[in-house]
């Protein structure tokens, strides 16, 4: 068996999970009102919070990698409230497995090493070396609305995805559970939801609960066939400003699938097809100039082609996370099993007129 990059994959599962640990407690803390939901304080806090645990885990444990993240301290330097909200988040949040928080380096030391650290997820990215891209929370809308985010960290070599892991604490556990964004009205029960989704490049992909206890043993995933276009189920963003709901509707009908898509925020679409709980995610372009950020693919690409499928962008060409930040040679997003990616793609081009 290859071992290649075993220990980026437990590093990043173990991140995740820690990073996710916060981003729950202050999802909880809104679902409950506790903040309100006119506030942006709560994905904020959740944002920085978990930013500043991934990569504090990072620079732990593979000092010379670069990173590339979301967000940027200037913001709490300039709001100390805030800023000692996100502290007292950090500082508080801990795995219960003592010697998996010692595998992350046991935190962050103070408040001045927590600013740092989310400083230090600035790089430029690019086809050399590697990379770590975050995205600490993916689908803030979905997690301000108590719907479904991502905990998201893919790592990136010579421009190449090579290990992803996808946290999402409000998809069900079970791998057969049907396809739906809603998460039942008892938001603040975790009961039978959180899962983590990993891939390692050439080693497949799998799912586990996502905690708050030691990390399960992982179970390989993969894409349901697609038998019948008429039975199958797509996804596509909430927000029809992310993603044309016009443009999916009409490809739906010339592929002829009937069913309605499912709205979903975050790359919990992206596992959620790995796992076979759906079959194909369309991200369509709503403007021409969106560069759509490498955070909110590298590790759902990765999970996808591991599970038997294929991620392209509209005009069928590979993702490539090698330009920089943001997917500079791509627009929109086409996952799909790779069986019937083509005639997927065949569709998007005909009504896209490309
Ligand atoms: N115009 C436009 N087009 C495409 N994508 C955009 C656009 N604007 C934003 N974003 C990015 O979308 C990320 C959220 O992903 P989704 O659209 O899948 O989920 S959601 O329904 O919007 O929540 C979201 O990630 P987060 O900001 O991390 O939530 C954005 O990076
Ligand atoms: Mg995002």
């Amino acid at each position: 068996m290859t071992t290649l990059y075993l220990r980026e994959l437990e590093i990043a599962q173990l991140a995740v999970q820690r990073a996710a640990q916060l981003t729950k407690r202050v999802f909880h803390e809104t679902a409950k009102g506790t903040v309100s939901k006119d506030d942006a304080s709560p994905v904020t806090i959740g944002d920085f919070g978990a930013q500043a645990l991934i990569i504090a885990a990072l620079r732990h444990n593979f000092p010379a990698d670069a990173v590339v993240a979301e967000e940027e301290a200037a913001p709490l330097r300039a709001d100390p409230a805030l800023r000692d909200r996100i502290w007292e988040l950090v500082r508080s949040t801990k795995l219960e497995d003592v010697g998996a928080e010692g595998l992350l380096g046991g935190g962050v030391r103070d408040v001045d090493a927590m600013l740092e650290v989310i400083d230090r997820g600035g790089s430029k990215g690019g086809r050399v070396g590697r990379v770590w891209a975050i995205d600490p929370i993916d689908g803030t809308k979905g997690f301000l609305r108590g719907g479904q985010y991502a905990v998201c960290l893919g790592l990136l070599v010579d421009g190449d995805v090579k290990v992803g892991v996808l946290g999402c604490p409000n998809l069900p556990v079970d791998d057969a559970a049907p396809l739906t964004a809603d998460i039942g009205a008892n938001q603040t029960d975790d009961e039978g939801r959180g899962v983590l989704f990993s891939a390692v490049v050439g080693q497949g992909a799998t799912s586990r609960p996502l905690g708050p206890g030691a990390l399960k043993e992982g179970k390989k995933i993969a894409m349901k066939a697609v038998t019948d276009m008429a039975s199958a189920s797509f996804c596509e963003s909430v927000e029809a400003g992310h993603s044309n709901q016009s443009d999916s509707a009409q490809i739906a009908q010339k592929l002829g699938i009937t069913k309605p898509s499912v709205r979903m925020d975050s790359q919990a679409k992206y596992g959620s097809i790995a796992r076979g709980a759906g079959d194909i995610y369309l991200r369509l372009p709503t403007s021409k100039t969106y560069q759509e950020k490498i955070w909110d693919h590298a590790a759902g690409d990765l999970i996808v082609r591991e599970a038997g499928g294929q991620v392209t962008d509209t005009t069928g060409a590979r993702l490539d996370f090698g330009v920089g930040r943001t997917l500079a040679n791509n627009k929109g997003v086409v996952a799909a099993p790779a069986a019937v990616h083509g005639q997927v793609i065949k569709a998007v081009r005909e009504v896209l007129k490309l």
